[in-house]
Parts: structure tokens; C-alpha cells; sequence
């Protein structure tokens, strides 16, 4: 989606090819366009390419126009028109009341119709992401939702004994309890999980692979579509996608045999496989659709888990806010479960604070509009990308004053209780919001419930932590930081009181 200058011969070819293309297309756009309501304001750019955006932390940058253009920016990419959303209340007005106009992606031939052949939900489009949502949703939605808490306790139980055991390695801690709980609920696992599983090493083999085919500028065919032509261009992402397939495929073969012998847990494998004729999904799709939520769930709520202990680390008074409450609602002869949540509203104001301070989406994902958009006297135009930068939203100051302050006071009535005329932006907007974010909070609140009931979090002295430093990538992720864990509870009580509930 970035700018990036030509390096090469063969990049000023598929210059010479996109000018003799694009020049008489853009000629009959501006023809079109006379008359129309104009563009939002925006920085300026250079014909042909268009505004040069940063290739990493663009979201950063993207915050910075948005104070200078507004909440409501654009600029152009090659022929492509993008709109940056940086306002809260300007994403409310668009994103969520128009739903229905930006309800598809943009295209992506490289990742998307390339690399995960057209399967994968999160680059999909048009009447296929209906049915792939629709499959997703019998398993993600609020109700059951619900009867992954038992796996989701057990897994943060399990998170709070891997920190009591090696407190140093408490982001691996992270990523294994998120992918124990994407793995059982995806495939009916009830081995133990460990991130170093060469299974989870082939899954993220796979997603690595595919944060490099979205890096902005790694491949121009998403802005020249004729490339796809060039005989060679596209073979590494082809044979990445037989590799892909080849796992999700493995993955699914596995739940088939288990199913034969009766002897298997029910997942979301299982129920797509019985209900396989109604769902209308080819034996490729079936294998993608359970793959891929292993992708679009675990990393991320790893990277939740890690920024909510940093937060704890960083803002003791917050954190001992919290901890009050637990003592009070909890104390210490048990430790806190689901039905806790709604007298536990610190916790939850807590985590949700995290997703706003430091959104793991940072930059948001891009959205295209399927008409012309008309607000407060701008058009957004049909086949415009929209994204909500959720970095900036988080900072509007009508909805959000003093954006860089952790403050998690800011979600609560004045009565205690969560406010409920503040969306939690973080999950994204309209019609493609996060169909995980029903198992995506019970995580967040469950872990954030237990590990600050155990543990009192400080930072380490020796070595401070630079609350900025994260993962160039789309989803973003904290890098490695270190801090203290001190028990609140003797460990040996806490293993006596998680043992004690599983009776
Ligand atoms: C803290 C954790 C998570 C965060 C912050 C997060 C955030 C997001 C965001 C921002 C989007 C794009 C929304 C938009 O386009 O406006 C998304 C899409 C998606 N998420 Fe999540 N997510 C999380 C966890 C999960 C989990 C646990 C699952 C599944 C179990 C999941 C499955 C998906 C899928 C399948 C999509 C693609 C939906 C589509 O394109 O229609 N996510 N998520």
C-alpha cells in the first residue's frame, strides 16, 4: 500500500507498462469525476505514485496527518485513492453506519488470490466471505463463545504456573497459551501445547511467509495487476500456497481420522466437517477456513497478553487499583473465575485499556468502499481503501482526552460499572469486525483476572522498558521486555487453589 522508489531495470519496465496502461484510465477518471464533491483534505503526493508512506509504523505517521488534515485524511497510491479514518467519532459515522459500503477488502493478488489461492477470510471478498463468516460465526459467536471458559481458565491456570516456573520467558508463556487455546478450539486438541511444537513452527512458517507478501511494497502487482502475466513473477507465492494447503490439509486429515474411529473432541474442524454439504465449502476451503484462525487468533492474542503485562509493569497505580478490587471480590483463598467478571469491572476496564494504549491492530485493516461515500461535504469514492487507524482513533481527544495516558478510570461509569457508550474499537468496524472478539476478550479478561490476583508486576531496574518498541508488522507485537514477577500469594497455595478447583 506504501510507496516505495523503483530500484531496479526491471522496475522502471513495469513503470513504462503502468504509465502506458493507467494514463488513458485516468484521463476518462477525471472526466468522471467533474463535479463530484471533492476528496478529503490530505498530504500531497507525486504523479504517478502518490504520497510516500512509511514501508514500517505507517500508523505512526498516519497519526501525525491526522492532527495536521484532520480526522478524515486521504491520499493517493498509484491510481488508488486511500481515506484514513483518525477520529473516533468520524469512525462511528463512517465505518460502522456505512457497514454495508465497505463491507469488502481491497484486492490483493499477491497474498490473497496468490498465496492463499482466494481462501483466506481476512483478504476476502464479495458472497464467499458471507459463507466463510457465516461458518466462523457458529463457533465464535457470544453464546458459544461461552463454552470455551472452562479451556480458557484451565490455559491461564496453566500461564500463571509457566511464569511462577521461568518468569524470564513469560512472552513464550504468552503465545503458548494463545495457541493451546486457537488449537483446541480449531481442531479438538488435548495434547499440551508448547510453542516450539513443530506443528505451531510449520503454522508460523506459514504466517511469516504471509506477513511478507502484505509488507506494503513487496509486491507491485497489487498496483500493476498485469504483472500477474510476467511468466516467474509470482512462483515463490504460488509454491508457498502448495505449502500452506499442504498443512491445513495435513491438519484436517488428522480430525478426519479421529472422527472415523469415533474418538474425538468436537471442534471447529469437526462441526464444519458434519455440516459440510449445508456450509457449501469445498474440501480446500473446509482445510483453509479451520488454518487460518490459527493465524488470525493467536499471534494476536499473544501480543494482548505481553502488552497487558507490560501495562501492569508500567503503571503501578493502576495496576494496585485492580489488585484492591481482586481482594475485595475475590481474595485469596480462591482465585478469580468467569462468573467474577461483572463485579470485576477494574479487570475489564483494565484490559481494555491495553487495547486502546497499545491496539495490537495497530494501523487497522483496510477496508474498500463498494460505492461513493458522502460525508460532511467530502465524497469517499467507490474502490477507495478506508482504514480506521485504531492508533489515532484511540488518541481522539473528544473521546479519548490525554490519548498517551494509560488511564483505565476512562471506561467506568461513575457508578463502577462499564461504560457502555464507548465501543471498543479495537476489534475493527462494521460488517468485517473481528468475528473473534467474544473468545478474544474472555481471554483477556481471564488471564489479566489471574495473573493480577498472583502476581504483583514490576518493571526490572536493570533493564527499562520501552513501551514503542513492537513488531513491524500488521499486528503488531511487543518486543522481548523484561520485568518482575512477585508472587502475591505463596506459589504453593496457588497450585493448592488451582488444584482445589479442578475437583
Ligand atoms: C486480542 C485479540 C484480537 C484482536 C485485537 C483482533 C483484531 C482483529 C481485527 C482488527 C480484524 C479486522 C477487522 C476489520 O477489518 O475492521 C480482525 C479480523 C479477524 N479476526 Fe480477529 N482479533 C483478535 C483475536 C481473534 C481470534 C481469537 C480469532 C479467532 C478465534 C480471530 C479471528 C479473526 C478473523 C477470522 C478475522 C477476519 C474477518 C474478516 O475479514 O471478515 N481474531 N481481527
Amino acid at each position: 500500500m506504501s510507496f516505495v522508489a523503483p530500484e531496479s531495470n526491471s522496475t522502471w519496465l513495469y513503470l513504462l507498462l503502468a504509465v502506458i496502461v493507467f494514463v488513458p484510465i485516468y484521463a476518462l477518471k477525471l472526466a468522471k469525476n467533474r463535479g463530484k464533491l471533492p476528496l478529503p483534505p490530505g498530504p500531497p503526493g507525486k504523479w504517478p505514485f502518490g504520497t510516500r508512506v512509511p514501508v514500517a509504523y505507517s500508523f505512526l505517521t498516519f497519526y501525525e496527518w491526522t492532527k495536521q488534515y484532520g480526522p478524515v485524511f486521504s491520499f493517493k497510491q498509484g491510481m488508488n485513492t486511500v481515506v484514513i479514518i483518525g477520529g473516533f467519532a468520524e469512525a462511528m459515522e463512517i465505518m460502522e453506519k456505512e457497514g454495508a459500503s465497505l463491507v469488502d477488502r481491497p484486492r490483493s493478488i499477491a497474498a490473497g488470490e496468490t498465496l492463499s489461492g482466494g481462501m483466506r477470510v481476512v483478504l476476502m471478498n464479495g458472497e464467499k466471505v458471507k459463507k466463510f463468516r457465516k461458518a466462523l460465526h457458529s463457533h465464535l459467536q457470544p453464546k458459544v463463545a461461552a463454552t470455551y471458559e472452562p479451556l480458557q481458565l484451565l490455559s491461564s491456570q496453566n500461564y500463571v504456573l509457566d511464569i511462577l516456573k521461568r518468569p524470564e520467558a513469560h512472552q513464550d508463556h504468552a503465545k503458548k497459551y494463545a495457541a493451546s487455546v486457537v488449537l483446541t478450539l480449531a481442531y479438538g486438541k488435548t495434547t499440551p501445547t508448547s510453542y516450539s511444537d513443530p506443528e505451531v513452527q510449520r503454522i508460523n512458517e506459514c504466517l511469516s511467509r504471509l506477513g511478507d507478501a502484505l509488507r506494503p511494497g513487496a509486491y507491485r502487482v497489487d498496483t500493476i495487476p498485469l504483472l500477474r502475466y510476467v511468466p516467474g513473477y509470482l512462483d515463490k507465492l504460488r509454491e508457498a500456497h502448495r505449502l500452506e494447503l499442504a498443512l491445513f490439509s495435513e491438519q484436517l486429515g488428522g480430525v478426519l481420522k479421529k472422527m472415523t474411529t469415533g474418538d474425538f473432541v468436537p471442534s471447529f474442524t469437526s462441526y464444519l466437517v458434519e455440516n459440510q454439504s449445508e456450509i457449501q465449502l469445498s474440501d480446500n476451503e473446509l482445510a483453509y477456513l479451520s488454518g487460518s484462525i490459527f493465524g488470525a487468533g493467536s499471534e494476536t492474542t499473544a501480543s494482548g497478553l505481553s502488552f497487558m503485562i507490560m501495562a501492569a509493569a508500567c503503571h503501578p497505580e493502576a495496576q494496585t487499583q485492580v489488585q484492591n478490587q481482586l481482594d475485595q471480590i475475590v481474595g485469596k483463598d480462591r482465585h478469580p473465575v468467569f462468573s467474577d467478571e461483572e463485579l470485576l469491572s477494574q479487570v475489564t476496564a483494565f484490559y481494555i485499556e491495553c487495547g486502546r494504549w497499545r491496539p495490537i491492530s495497530a494501523g487497522g485493516f483496510p477496508h474498500q468502499a463498494t460505492r461513493d461515500i458522502h460525508w460532511r461535504g467530502y465524497c469517499i469514492p467507490k474502490g477507495a481503501t478506508v482504514i480506521g487507524n485504531h492508533w489515532a482513533i484511540g488518541r481522539s481527544p473528544d473521546a479519548f482526552p490525554d490519548g498517551d495516558t494509560f488511564d483505565p478510570q476512562r471506561w467506568l461509569t461513575p457508578h463502577g460499572t462499564i461504560r457502555n457508550d464507548l465501543k471498543q474499537f479495537t476489534f475493527g468496524f462494521g460488517r468485517r469486525v473481528c468475528p473473534g472478539l467474544h473468545v478474544a476478550n474472555r481471554s483477556l479478561f481471564i488471564t489479566t483476572a489471574l495473573i493480577l490476583w498472583a502476581f504483583k508486576i514490576t518493571p526490572d531496574p536493570s533493564k527499562p522498558i520501552d513501551t514503542m518498541a513492537f513488531t513491524p508488522t500488521a499486528n503488531v507485537h511487543p518486543l522481548p521486555f523484561s520485568v518482575r514477577f512477585e508472587p502475591r500469594i505463596p506459589p504453593e497455595e496457588i497450585v493448592r487453589i488451582f488444584e482445589s478447583g479442578r475437583h
